[in-house]
This record gives structure tokens, sequence and C-alpha cells, in this order.
């Protein structure tokens, strides 16, 4: 999100908004430089400045790059060839190598996750908000949490909610879409990245998305995003242009995302345990923190119930992907035994990232998945 039109390699570069059967919808970078001079009358490139709106354009997919199988997605970065400014045409020549991936739905270079949910009307459930962002943390990427329909509440009920969730390791940002507090704010969060917004149902993500997004018009207040997204048809998927040049998309809302990470990296995606683990360490390496001895985890913070009921998911979800795996396999969860000595290397926030990072497709596709089944 950060590149320019290259006007010195005179490569066209930009990113993929949407994708509808061969046509891919481009938006060109804009740039702080004016272009060079074009002398081809015919072909004059539209004069780009950081105000302007991107120009975009309608693109075919090089042959070469069908011959090679090389896919495009929304969010690509990609180089264009042969713009017809006048007809609004190009061809996408190359795909820049893709900084995140996922399948369903296909978007490449996802940077963060809003989650979104609101303080009363639904009411906050301290376990379902738990539960959304143990998964967004398991994605790897940033995580804003924003707090919607603070109209509702009193600024001491306010106050309360920030404290206990500061104690979890967030700084929610309140909103109300209603009155329009603090909208800027979330502006600024979206500013050059590319943002998936996700939340449960009725917390005013649609209202949010109309009142970042120009012109978008989605609906607010349907029964259920279900019945407008369709349940059993493939979703079309768009990143919404914002105009502080970032990209929004979508996606529908549901109540209970599934946690299918493993039992061991559960814990890193809670950062009130994060902290713990990194100022101190359990007896043992492959401790699940549930009653082991000289464990740093257990103890007194607000989510730790939350923590082993997501576990006991998490280990079920284990179990039954290795019966998959191998029907025959009567394969149990191994624990070690209580008193095993064993020497206990500290864990490194590197091999944190990489599982995160090994997970974080499969996460942010369950994000959407959740909701079609
Ligand atoms: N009081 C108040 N109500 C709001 C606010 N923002 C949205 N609402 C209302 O909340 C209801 C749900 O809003 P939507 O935008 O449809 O919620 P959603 O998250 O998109 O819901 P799904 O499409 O089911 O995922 C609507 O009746 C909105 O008018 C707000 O800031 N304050
Ligand atoms: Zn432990």
């Amino acid at each position: 999100m950060t590149g320019t039109v290259n006007f010195t390699t005179g490569q066209l570069l930009g990113t993929v908004l949407a994708v509808q059967a061969n046509f891919y919808q481009v938006q060109l970078d804009v740039t702080d430089k004016e272009p060079q001079e074009n002398n081809d009358a015919e072909n004059l490139s539209p004069t780009i400045s950081a105000s302007s709106t991107p120009p975009m354009l309608l693109c075919t997919r090089r042959t070469r790059l069908k011959k090679i199988g090389q896919q495009v997605m929304v969010g690509d970065r990609v180089v264009i060839e042969e713009p017809d400014w006048a007809g609004g045409r190009g061809a996408i020549a190359d795909v820049l190598p893709r900084q995140t991936q996922l399948d369903r739905p296909p978007i490449a270079n996802v940077n963060q996750i809003l989650l979104v949910f609101a303080v009363a009307d639904p009411p906050l459930e301290a376990y379902q908000l738990s539960r959304f962002l143990v998964k967004a943390e398991s994605t790897g990427l940033d995580v804003v949490l924003c707090l919607n329909k603070s109209d509702l509440i009193s600024p001491q009920m306010q106050q309360q909610i920030s404290d206990r969730l500061l104690a979890w390791g967030y700084q929610p940002l309140f909103i109300s879409v209603q009155n329009s507090i603090n909208i800027d704010q979330i502006s600024h969060y979206l500013n050059q990245r590319i943002t998936v917004i996700a939340g449960p149902s009725g917390v005013g993500k649609s209202s949010l998305i109309n009142s970042l997004v120009p012109d978008v018009n989605l609906r607010v207040g349907e029964v259920s995003g279900k019945l407008a997204r369709g349940r059993h048809t493939t979703r079309h998927v768009e990143l919404f242009e914002l105009p502080s040049k970032g990209l929004l998309a979508d996606t529908p809302g549901f109540n209970q995302p599934d946690l299918d990470c493993t039992p061991e990296e559960l814990v890193y995606y809670f950062p009130e345990a994060r902290e713990r683990l990194a100022t101190g360490s359990c007896r043992f390496s492959d401790c699940l923190h549930r009653d082991e001895p000289d464990c740093v985890v257990r103890g007194d913070w607000e989510r730790y119930e939350h923590y082993l009921e997501f576990l006991a998911d998490a280990i079920a979800y284990q179990t039954q992907r290795h019966q998959q795996a191998d029907p025959e396999s009567t394969l149990k969860l191994k624990t070690k035994g209580k008193g095993q000595a064993q020497y206990e290397p500290k864990l490194e926030s590197k091999k944190y990232r990489r599982v995160a990072r090994k997970t974080q497709l499969q996460a942010l596709q369950d994000l959407y998945q959740d909701s079609e089944e």
C-alpha cells in the first residue's frame, strides 16, 4: 500500500479491488510526483496528484500469467501494461509477492482486523468478545478493537469497560456511528492499510462502513447479514476505498467463531498471558497452564477462566483432527506427568510469530467460513 507509480521504470502499479469473471478492477497508485511528459496524444496519462482520486482501470490478465498459473486476487499489488486511459482499460503483466494470503475469501495483503463490538444493544458479553479477540489474535495480524454505540452508556460506564479491557491488554476505541463520535479516529487507523472488519451481528458494522466509505450504502439493520449475503452463494469479495487511502473488506456477522488453534499456541493469543510468559517461565516447556506445578500463567487474571474453556475446545479440536487423519487411531492428547523434570528453554517471541503465521491463513478463512456454514 505504500508504493507509488514508478515513472522511472515506466511501470504502473496498482491494487486489485474486485474480481469479476476474467476482469480485474485495479486502482492505480497515486504519487506526489507529476508524471513525465507523454507525447502520445492518443494515450495521454492523466495527471495524478496525491490529492486526486486514484484512477481505476478494468484489466485483463496477460496470457503469460495464465500460462504460469499465476492467479490474481483481490488485494494483489500488480504491474499494469498498455493502459488505455480513454477506455479505462489495461492489462495485468505481473503480480508482486504477497505479504499475506487468504483463500476463503480470496484476499491478499490484509494488514489488520478491525474488531467491532457494541457496548450495548446487543449487550457486551465478555466471553463472546474474548473469543473474537483470540480468534483475531490467531491470525497474527494487528487487531484494532472498536466499541460502538457509546451513545447508549454513561461516561462512568465507559470508563469501567475501558479499565477492564486494559487489564486484558487492549485499549478499545469508543465510537458512536449514530452520533459521529471518533469516526475520524478510526479513519486514522485505516489509513494506508488493508483492513478486514469483523464482529458479531447487530453491532453496527454496516453502519460504520457506510459512514467511512462514501457512496457505498450497505443495508443497515437487516434481519441477518446471511440473508443479504447468501448462505450458499460465493460471496462477492470487494475492497472498499476509504478517503484516508486505506482499503476495507467486510465480513458477514457471526456469533461464535470456532477456535481451532493448537492447545500449545492458545496462550499466546492472550496479551495478559503473553506478558506473564515474557517475564517468567513455567517449569515444563509443554505446560498447558492448567494444573502443572510452577506455572507462571495460571493465576489471578480475569480471562484465565476463558483460557481454560478455550483450551478444552482446542484439545477437543485437535483430538478430532487426529481421528479424522487416522480413523483407526485411538490417539489421545499426550500430557506429561507432573513430576517430570525437564530443561525448560525460554520461549522466544520469534517462536510465537512463527506459529502465528502458520495459522494466520486458516484463522482468517474461518472468520468468513463460520458464517457460511
Ligand atoms: N444507538 C446506536 N445505534 C447504532 C449505532 N450504530 C448502529 N446502530 C444501530 O444498530 C443496528 C445494527 O446496525 P448494523 O449496521 O446493521 O449492524 P451490523 O453489525 O452490520 O449487523 P449484521 O449485518 O447483522 O452483521 C441498526 O439498527 C443501527 O441503526 C450507534 O452508534 N448507536
Ligand atoms: Zn504454565
